[in-house]
This record gives C-alpha cells, structure tokens and sequence, in this order.
C-alpha cells in the first residue's frame, strides 16, 4: 500500500459510506477510510498468515514425516500416533486458548494454525517415502555408504516434496480463511487491517453500505482461488512427467476405414508397416524417434528390431500398440494387421465407434514389457492380474475356468502353479519375466511384441527365457517381434533382423544372410562388436553419438561411418534391394555386401545361427 501511495488505512475523512468512485475506487466506510487500501492492507495480514502457516506446517510435517516413512517399525508407528492426536485437536479451539492464555496477536495465530495442519503435510510425505524408500536410487547411496539423514535430505524429501508443496497451496488458503474467521469473531489482532474484521465491520452496514463488506469478500475468495490455481501450476512445474506423460492415455482423433478396403486375405503378412514415423514433443523441440520406417512381417515370422540405444526402437514397438506416451504423435505411415489398415496417415482407424487397435490389443497381439517389475501390479497376485485380464476380454468366464487356463500357461512357461499366488515381489527375476510372458500369451494372441524381454536378468536366465520364447513361437505358431540391443540375442530368436538407426531401419535381411553379408557399415561395426567365441579378446571401437547428418540432407550414419565419402554426407542414401529380401539404406550397399564382415573366427552368434 504504500508503493502504490494509497492512504492509511487507519486515516479517517469526513466522507463516511462513500460508494465506490473516483475519489475511493471501492468506497469508504462507516468511519470514512478508504476501503481498497483496508483491502490491500489486509493482503497483507492475508499473506503473512498463508505463508507463515503453510511453511511452518510443512517444515515439521516434512521432516517428522520422512522419519516415520524412512524408519518404519516402532518410529513410523509412534509418529503416527502423535499425527492423529494432532489432527483432532480443533483449530479454533486451540486459537481460544492461546487467546486466553497469552492474547490475540498474528505470530499466535499463526502458529496455532501449523500446529493443527502439520500432521496432514507429515501424512502425506510419509505416505511418499514409504514408496521412495524401495526406489533403486535410494538404495544405492545406502550402499555407497551415506548415513540415512544425508539420504533422507538428498535423495527422499527432495523427489516426495511435490504434492506437499502443492498441499501447501491449499493450506496457505485454509490458513486465510481460518484467520479471517477469527478476526470476524474479533479473535484477531485488533492492531491489524484483516479482511476478517473487515467483513465483520461489513454486515453491521450491510444495507446502508454493501461494498464495505462486498470488497474484502471477494478479495478472500480471488486470493483463496488464485492459492489454488498457483497449486496446480506448482505441481506441473516440479513435476516433469506431467507436461510429457500426465492424464489418461490420449484420445487421439481417428479416420473411417478406407471404402476400398480388401476383405483380409489369406496369406496376407500379419503386420505390414509402411513409412511409419513418430514424433515426441519436449519442450519447444519435435524428437523424430521414428522417421520413415517399413517392413512386413509374416503370419508365423520373427524380426528382432536390434539398434543403440536412443535409435526409437522401444518408440517403434509402443506405436505398433498404439501404447505411446500423451506427448507422442504418429505424424504419418500406415500400420496394416491382417491386411486391415490399423493405422491410416498417422491416425488410428475407427469401426463401430471403437478403434480397431482396441479390439486387438492383447487378444492378437499382445506385449512383452521391458520390466516385468514395473509391468506387474505390486498389490495383486499374478493371479488376480492374470483372472482380470481373462474376464475383461471373456466376460461369461467364471473364476475357476479362468484359474484352469494360468494354470496351463503356466505349465507351459514353467512356472510351478503353486507360485499362482505370489506376489510380483516374491518371485526372482527370472520368474518375475516369465509371468510377464504367461500374461502376454494368456488370450491366445497371434502376435507377440516383446521390448528387450531380458534385460535385468543374468545371462543365464536369459538365455533360458530367449530360448522359451523361441520354443513357444513354434509351438503356437505366434508371430514375433523381438526389440533388442543385443545381436546375439536376436540372431538366436529371429528369422529376420531389422537394424535400426537414429529412427529408420538401415538394414532388413534374413538372419542368416546379415550375418553373412551385412551390407551397412553400421549393422557390420554391431556384428563385429559380438565377442568370439575362440579368438583373443579385441578392444571395442566405441561410435560417436547418434549424429545430425540427416539434419543436413546426408546419411544419418555419415558422421561415425569409416567409409562416408563426400556422397554420403551431401545426399540420403536409397534403400538398395540385394536380393532375397535384403535391404540396405546406403550407397555402397552393393560393395559392403560383397565384403564378408570379419571371417577370421566364429562368433558365439554365427554358431548360434548355424
Ligand atoms: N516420452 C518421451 N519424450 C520425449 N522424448 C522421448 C520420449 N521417449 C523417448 N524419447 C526419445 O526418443 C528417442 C528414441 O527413444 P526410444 O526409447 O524409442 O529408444 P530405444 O532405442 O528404445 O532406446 P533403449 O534401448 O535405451 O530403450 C530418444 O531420443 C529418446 O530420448
């Protein structure tokens, strides 16, 4: 009030029960001050209560509750209980008897407030560490030896701090509102503009001068929302999943099936992928993650999708599902299942007002998620996951057919059936995986997507599960698409292998055949990075990171190709056909072919694929 030059609010002019005007923008009241600067004083009191009360609430709630969340056992029990003794205690009441005992004054007020609203900020934070506390993270400062406050200031508080600091906002306006009551009731300090007393002074006038309550009420209700909306704001800015990930799935907007749409035909391939591309909005940049792709894939056929890391393979398999995050957007390509357009330009196909990938995901064609930690719920049973699933799809099954069915999966993944009733967390990883799977298959799909199915898991168990995978493809005869970083592991499961590049497939060839004559120098540097079998051990050559050459018209690979010429790094590469269904993005297809990629000793994989 004061930079804006406004007048005491305490000043008095002869001018009582002035309505609002030039001379007082909201009028006067009853003893001629100046109402707008009473209400811009009063923000004050409002604010230092909001602010004082919410941060002091969240100071002791935060920390008593990461202590309770952190320790658990007889700490987070006792916490507990001194939370919920704290939460019956009545504000007001309190605010009376400190009153009573020491007078009204703002300091008082304010914390009679925290205390009765900390136990909320110290309930929610510990229901945050007691999930933070298992993260992996967390786990390993333990490990690396840092005492647990330090791991509790660093690691903890610091990730469960955003919905308490969103919960600040809205105790910020409780703690206004309840000030303001007290002031009405004439609790307040009586030295101090509250718009509480304000409205008080107010409905004593109210027929002569409405405004005199009218301004400090609306005043209360803009700041109290404006608290609110800046809570929100607050939350999606502390919180980065929610401008990529936030909300339900996105409905996207569809297109009708095109009218000269062939009936499926028998024989027709089960996928057929053309110039597919996906695009990711971060920020003001549009990562192309997918950028062009195309391939078919047979009923009965495998591909293993093999690139780095970061080249859109994971991207690739979630818009094959149409499982891509909210701030994905297939730009363009057609996804056709069974010879019927999915995906038409980049838009999910509608029929019958439900989009045809709907009414085959995971009863044709079914995922096999990276972490079957993360995958499987950690409250439910594989079981109950498992019953769910079957009466989503089949509704008329009843529990016990439902039972019968995991049990065959099962006995067909090899997980005993008493492990039904386990818990994700009592099974080992490699258990863990092949409940992922028996979900997976549990609808009979026709084709199984699986995303880097053996990450995390030992190279034994992995070859266990790779070789499981393989099996059952035979046995019922599924269609696979195998994604993966590892070329061994590929070359062991897959008839074909599509290498991916900085969004696009480079090479597609028979298995067989990229091994022996891979025709892009970025498929020969992966086939010669598998380690041999019998050879001595090489030192690796590491690439450069993905690089921006197609920014600039050449090859994507130009920049960590041995062999790039003026040609590559001036012009994009044409897709050559090398015959028996090998293709290869680069001009010099053709010679690379020709070279047999390192024919001094077998690798464990040409043994594999042999
Ligand atoms: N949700 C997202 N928002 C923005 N960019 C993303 C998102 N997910 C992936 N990307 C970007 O898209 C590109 C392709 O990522 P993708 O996860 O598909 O690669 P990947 O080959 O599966 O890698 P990995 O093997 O490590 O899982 C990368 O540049 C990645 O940073």
């Amino acid at each position: 009030a004061p930079v804006l030059g406004l007048p005491d609010p305490a000043d008095m002019a002869f001018d009582l029960y002035q309505p609002p005007g030039a001379a007082h923008w909201l009028g006067t009241d009853n003893f001629g001050r100046d109402i707008f600067a009473r209400v811009v004083w009063g923000a004050r009191v409002a604010l230092i209560v909001a602010i004082g009360a919410a941060l002091l609430s969240i100071l002791i709630g935060s920390a008593l509750g990461a202590v309770a969340g952190y320790f658990g056992g007889w700490v987070d029990g006792l916490l507990s209980r001194v939370f919920d003794i704290f939460l019956l205690i009545p504000t007001f009441f309190l605010i009376l008897l400190i009153v009573a005992l020491f007078g009204a004054s703002l300091p008082l007020t304010i914390v009679a407030i925290a205390l009765t609203t900390w136990p909320r900020s110290a309930r929610l934070m510990r229901s945050q560490v007691l999930t933070l506390k298992s993260r992996v993270y967390v786990q390993a400062a333990l490990a690396a030896g840092a005492p647990h406050w330090w791991v509790i200031l660093r690691h903890v508080i610091p990730n469960g701090i955003a919905p308490i600091v969103t919960d600040g906002t809205i105790l910020m306006g409780m703690a206004i509102l309840t000030e303001a009551g007290l002031s009405f009731l004439g609790l307040g300090d009586q030295n101090m503009v509250s718009w509480g007393s304000m409205i008080f002074e107010g409905q004593r006038h109210l027929r002569l001068a409405p405004w005199m309550s009218i301004a400090p009420g609306v005043a209360l209700l803009v700041l109290v929302a404006s608290l609110n909306l800046l809570g929100d704001s607050v939350n999606f800015a502390m919180n980065p999943q929610l401008r990529t990930r936030g909300g339900a799935p996105k409905r996207r907007r569809g297109v009708a099936p095109p009218a000269d749409e062939p009936a499926a035909t028998a024989g027709a391939p089960i996928l057929q992928v053309t110039d597919l591309r996906l695009e990711y909005a971060a920020g003001d940049r549009r990562i192309a993650a997918v950028d062009g792709v195309s391939f078919s894939l047979p009923r009965g056929g495998s591909l293993g999708i093999v690139g780095e890391s970061g080249c859109g393979k994971s991207s690739l398999g979630s818009a094959l599902l149409q499982t891509m995050p909210n701030n994905a957007e297939l730009t363009g390509g057609t996804i056709r299942y069974d010879g019927r357009a999915i995906v038409l330009d980049g838009k999910p196909v509608i029929e019958g007002g439900r989009s045809r990938i709907e009414a085959l995901r995971w009863t044709r064609m079914a995922t096999i998620f990276q972490s079957a930690m993360n995958a499987l719920n950690p409250v439910t049973t594989v079981r109950r996951q498992m019953v769910d699933t079957l009466r989503l799809h089949r509704p008329g099954m009843t529990r016990d057919e439902a039972t019968a069915r995991i049990g065959e999966v099962f006995d067909m993944i090899g997980i005993p059936r008493s492990r039904m009733n386990a818990y994700p967390h009592q099974l080992s990883g490699g258990m863990r995986q092949r409940a992922m799977i028996a979900l997976s298959l549990i609808l009979e799909p026709e084709l199984v997507i699986a995303d880097e199915p053996t990450t995390a898991l030992d190279m034994l168990i992995q070859d266990q599960i790779l070789g499981e995978i393989a099996d059952l493809r035979e046995r019922l005869n599924l269609s696979l698409i195998l994604v993966s970083h590892d070329m061994g592991a590929v070359a062991e499961s897959c008839e074909t292998v599509a290498v991916m590049y900085a969004g696009r497939i480079v090479e597609i060839a028979p298995t067989r055949r990229i091994f022996d004559r891979p025709a892009h120098p970025y498929s020969r540097t992966l086939i010669s990075a598998l380690p041999s079998l019998t050879g001595p051990l090489e030192t690796l050559d590491s690439l450069p990171a993905t690089g921006s050459a197609a920014a600039e018209g050449g090859c994507r690979f130009a920049h960590a190709c041995p062999a790039a010429t003026a040609l590559c790094r001036s012009t994009p590469p044409p897709a050559v056909q090398l015959g028996g269904n090998h293709v290869a993005e680069c001009h010099y297809a053709e010679e690379f072919a020709a070279e047999p990629v390192d024919a001094a000793e077998p690798t464990a994989t040409e043994e594999a694929c042999a």
